[in-house]
């Protein structure tokens, strides 16, 4: 069986996080291992707490999933300080994974900093470069590039900028902008542009990390990345159209519609 790990903070209420990466893991046929990089204590609304987990904890929990079971893909969420983005760093060096998906979580949908803003330099220093594939969303993106991003002609320009950091390739994610939820691909030599239509919902708390681990999920089963983008693409559009109206907040994206189907 394929496996795939993910490094990510845990969101106690389900949605984000860890959670949505192992169920996103489990949904599309792959073995989900997780190494946890951060508690979150949150909700659909907000997030309450956070408490980082001691660095060597961190880089324990990669090896004894490396050292033992191997890893087809890794994808990696939130990290909370530079210390923890130099832990994961190493350990990647250390272990080489062929495929490595970074969702550079800067903030909350409820608008919590989940990075230290002082960290940015370490993530475009020691991580981007070490990266397959790095997926912004445009205020992410926009940190990145250094620039503003008010529309796709500026997609195409920050996808330049944020590849000479050093990435295989970028994919900057739309769903911020007005209109439908168009993803930006470049790897230096193409663009490709992965269209979406726009389910009009409140619900999309996790759709990056869901999209992130469905891209490594297809990257373990040894797609090519534009076909792991585009099935991943597919995968979000139908659990945001099937989104889960729970909580008082952003609901979550549905990992297993045909199942709920059965048991509503
Ligand atoms: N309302 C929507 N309808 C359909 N697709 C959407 C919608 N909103 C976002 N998407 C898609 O979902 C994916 C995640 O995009 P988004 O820009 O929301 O990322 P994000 O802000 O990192 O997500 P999050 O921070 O909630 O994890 C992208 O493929 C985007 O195009
Ligand atoms: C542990 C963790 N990781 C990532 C996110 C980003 O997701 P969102 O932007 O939907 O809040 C989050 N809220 N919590």
């Amino acid at each position: 069986m394929k496996t795939a790990l993910t490094i990510a903070g845990s969101d106690s209420g389900g949605g984000a996080g860890i959670q949505a990466d192992l169920k996103t893991f489990s949904a599309l046929g792959v073995f989900g291992m997780s190494a946890i990089t951060a508690i979150t204590a949150q909700n659909t609304v907000e997030v309450r707490s956070v408490q980082n987990i001691d660095l060597d904890m961190i880089s324990d929990q990669i090896a004894a999933v490396f050292d033992d079971i191997g890893v087809d893909a890794v994808k990696i969420g939130m990290l909370g300080t530079s210390a923890i983005i130099k832990t994961v760093a190493k350990s990647l060096i250390k272990y080489k994974p062929e495929h490595v998906v970074l969702d550079p979580v800067m903030v909350s949908k409820g608008g919590h900093h989940l990075l230290e803003r002082n960290a940015v330099a370490e993530l475009n220093e020691m991580l981007l470069p070490l990266s397959s594939l790095v997926t912004p969303n445009i205020p992410e993106a926009e940190i990145l590039s250094s620039r503003k991003i008010n529309s796709e002609p500026d997609m195409y320009k920050a996808c330049r900028d944020i590849m000479e950091k050093g990435p295989k390739a970028v994919l900057i994610k739309g769903g911020h902008l007005d209109g439908d939820p168009n993803d930006l691909f470049y790897d230096g030599k193409q663009f490709h542009l992965f269209k979406g239509e726009r389910v009009e919902t409140k619900n999309v708390h996790g759709t990056g990390c869901t999209l992130s681990s469905a891209i490594a999920a297809h990257l373990a089963k040894g797609e090519s990345m534009l076909t792991a983008i585009g099935n991943a693409k597919d995968y979000i559009t139908a659990a945001i159209a099937e989104s889960l109206d729970i909580g008082q907040g952003h609901g979550p994206a549905n990992h297993f519609h045909h199942f709920y189907e059965q048991v509503y």
